[in-house]
């Protein structure tokens, strides 16, 4: 659309996958027949509005993603670049690798195959009218902060908590300024919107779907399964 800003999105898959356990790692691992990270960047080819997807790997990786990305055909990918030890390290490697001409930047993680086309359209308008914006779900739990022994320091208000997902929309301009104040600081966070909040500058947490899950231990692989039986009905 005419003015609309190019946006990219950064998968990021070059963990270790240590809470799922296994030999595969997760982003490699099959549902229906196809690896989780092939789930994940077979939608973001899908996505009209997403022009270019750098994708983040592990340094033992790249023959076996060359490998897919010439199975699905991949068109966006513009560049496949190692990541580093860290997630935050793994997204500034993603960072670097971006075309000049991507204005706005989802960072999103390659084991969330359920993101939908309605998320990525709504955290592209948000990014518009605020530093950042990322997907979040209200938390159905009551949380609690404990300190080493377990023992309770807080009980936050339940309906100011929420869980956060990818992906994590911002300029492309904001981000780049927010990791390098992140690196000169020695600041390491979860998520890419608290190296933002890090920054000074402000996020605004959109609705994503209890179904926009992070593949990370065994249990979610079940969920991921029924998630995409529900799909198909
Ligand atoms: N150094 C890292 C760590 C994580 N990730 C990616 O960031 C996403 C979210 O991370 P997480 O679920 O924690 O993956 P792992 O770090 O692999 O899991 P674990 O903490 O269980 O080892 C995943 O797609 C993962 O591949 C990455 O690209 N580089
Ligand atoms: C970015 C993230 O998915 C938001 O919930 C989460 O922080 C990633 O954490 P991980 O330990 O790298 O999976």
């Amino acid at each position: 659309m005419e003015g609309e800003r190019i946006s990219a999105a950064i998968i990021v898959a070059a963990g270790q996958g240590k809470r799922m356990g296994g030999k595969t790692r997760k982003q490699f691992l099959m549902l229906e027949g196809k690896e989780i990270l092939a789930h994940t960047v077979d939608r973001f080819e899908e996505f009209s509005k997403i022009k270019e997807i750098v994708l983040v790997i592990g340094r033992d990786d790249i023959e076996s993603v060359k490998a897919m990305v010439r199975k699905y055909g991949w068109k966006k990918i513009s560049a496949v670049v190692c990541g580093g030890k860290e997630r935050q390290d793994s997204v500034k490697c993603g960072l670097k690798a971006l075309s000049l001409a991507s204005e706005v930047v989802l960072i999103h993680d390659g084991v969330r195959p359920f993101v939908t086309e309605e998320m990525i359209n709504c955290s592209i308008d948000a990014a518009q009218n605020f530093d950042g914006c990322v997907l979040g779900v209200p938390a159905k739990d009551t949380i609690k902060i404990c300190d080493k022994d377990g023992m309770v320091l807080e009980t936050p208000d339940r309906s100011t908590v929420w869980h956060i997902q990818t992906p994590q929309t911002f300029s492309r301009d904001l981000i780049e300024k927010a990791y390098e104040k992140a690196e000169k600081d020695g600041f390491f966070g979860t998520d890419d919107a608290s190296v933002v909040e890090h920054y000074g500058a402000k996020i605004k947490v959109i609705h994503g779907s209890y179904q926009n899950i992070k593949i990370t231990t065994r249990e979610d692989i079940l969920m991921g399964a029924c998630f995409l039986e529900e799909e198909r009905k």
